[in-house]
């Protein structure tokens, strides 16, 4: 469903060329809810972004199902992202629109004709159980109604794809695990395939089905968690495989 061919990104800056991804390749297939985990700094947001071409690659391939997104027009672009969602850490809405209209926004853009757009407002907020707050603005939301207001507004161009940067990053543990619930109920019901970056194993265990590790700007692991002994080889996915048992046990990392 995504494939990433040898992408990779580099930033110019007063020091020189910093490359925040190196020749990177990820296949996530079609139903996977696959995750990007690593400390800060690594390159997940980049490597995500450039999924969608928000960020533009300085060389490789991008394909989401079956499309070479690399080779598009930017008129092409802008239709192949309708069937990509993303969601983010800080959820991007439009605070002087209400929920429905943020909801509507995506849709607009897609020159959807009102009554569709009505409807499916309705379905999307439905599926986040948020139809009470269609007319409420963001302001008068938790953290946890806006990202699924996020999720809905993502969700109505019926993405088959959903990219979602550090969901729950500013969300507390208890609203975390609804915001991952949503997420599993999206993957399974409506068959959405799920690329999500992270910086917490708790978040990958809940919810993925294979991971890649990611360290200084390189995909340095990938691994699948329905195999029976998951077993990190390098130090990096050690580390975080191991601090997730450590937490789970109850030792305190200082
Ligand atoms: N536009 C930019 N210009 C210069 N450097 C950038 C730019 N965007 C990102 N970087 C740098 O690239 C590196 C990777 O950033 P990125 O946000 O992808 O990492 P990350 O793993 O998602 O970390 P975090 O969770 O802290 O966001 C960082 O060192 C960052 O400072």
């Amino acid at each position: 469903m995504i494939k990433v061919q040898n992408v990779s990104k580099n930033y110019k800056t007063p020091s020189g060329t910093f490359q925040a991804v190196s020749p990177a390749s990820l296949h996530v297939e079609e139903g996977d809810v696959y995750g990007i985990i690593g400390f800060s700094g690594a390159g997940k947001s980049t490597l995500l972004r450039l999924v969608n071409l928000l960020e533009k690659p300085d060389a490789g391939e991008v394909y989401v199902g079956g499309q070479e997104l690399t080779g598009l027009s930017k008129k092409e672009l802008r239709r192949a992202r309708q069937s990509i969602g993303m969601i983010f850490q800080h959820f991007n809405l439009l605070n002087n629109r209400t929920v429905s209209e943020n909801v509507a926004f995506p849709l607009e853009v897609a020159s959807i004709t009102k009554e569709e757009r009505v409807q499916r407002v309705r379905e999307c907020l439905e599926i986040v159980g948020l139809t009470e707050k269609a007319d409420s603005y963001p302001s008068k939301l938790s953290g946890g109604q806006k990202q699924r207001v996020a999720i809905a507004r993502a969700l109505a161009n019926r993405p088959k794809v959903l990219l979602c940067d550090e969901p729950t990053s500013a969300l507390d543990p208890q609203t975390t695990r609804t915001i991952l619930a949503f997420l599993k109920e999206i993957n399974v019901q409506l068959g959405v395939t799920i690329l999500l970056v992270t910086h917490e194993m708790n978040v990958v265990k809940e919810i993925c089905n294979k991971v890649a590790v990611m360290e200084n700007g390189h995909l340095v692991e990938k691994i699948s968690l329905s195999d029976r002994e998951i077993k990190p080889k390098t130090d990096i996915a050690k580390l975080l495989f191991e601090e997730e048992i450590s937490e789970k046990r109850g030792i305190a990392h200082v």
